[in-house]
């Protein structure tokens, strides 16, 4: 690589994201868009990186959790919030114990690494687990909505958004990191 020194940016410095050729972006029925696979996955496979966008405390409590980027972002340090780029924010929601993918944040480079928790087959959605309070009813991998009598009992109302957000983004910290 060759950059000026204007630039200030040097060959040690550069992070590399690799992230796997078989992976689409799929439309579900009750879930939305998520990611998935188009070949099998092994076990411990670095799925993709993601570089993460920061929003600082104020600014995210000000603006950010009252608009639809509250659906997307990561509890980050010291209170701030992060969007991940690439396909980090587009992963769907299993509940704990049976999400296949894991991730770990690299507050550090600001980044979040996202690896393969078992062998996941061709055609299957990779999901991560976002905690035990989510704000919306879980639909399971294949089935139907989940609402009213067998709706998750740990779903939490964003008409509370003040005191379900804090709840959601501390469970996001504890649950996001289950490799
Ligand atoms: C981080 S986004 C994931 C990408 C999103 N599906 C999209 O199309 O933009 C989180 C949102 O996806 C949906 N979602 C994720 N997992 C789900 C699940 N297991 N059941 C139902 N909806 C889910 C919810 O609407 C949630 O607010």
């Amino acid at each position: 690589m060759s950059f000026t020194s204007e630039n200030n940016c040097q060959e040690d410095q550069a992070v590399r994201l690799p992230s796997l050729g078989c992976l689409e972006l799929r439309e579900h029925p009750n879930r939305g868009r998520g990611v998935f696979t188009q070949q099998e996955i092994k076990q411990g496979t670095l799925i993709h990186i993601s570089p993460v966008l920061v929003f600082g405390q104020n600014e995210y409590r000000k603006h950010g959790k009252y608009t639809r980027l509250d659906h997307y972002t990561y509890c980050w340090k010291n209170g701030s919030y992060a969007l991940a780029l690439g396909l980090g924010s587009m992963f769907n929601h299993e509940p704990f114990g049976q999400q296949n993918v894991g991730f770990i944040r690299d507050m550090d480079q600001s980044l979040i690494r996202y690896t393969a928790l078992r062998d996941i087959s061709a055609g299957e959605e990779l999901c991560i687990c976002y905690g035990p309070n989510v704000w919306f009813d879980v639909v399971p991998q294949d089935g139907q909505d989940t609402d009213g009598e067998n709706a998750d009992s740990r779903k939490s109302s964003k008409d509370n958004i003040e005191i379900d957000h804090e709840q959601t983004a501390d469970d996001f910290l504890s649950g996001f990191d289950c490799i």
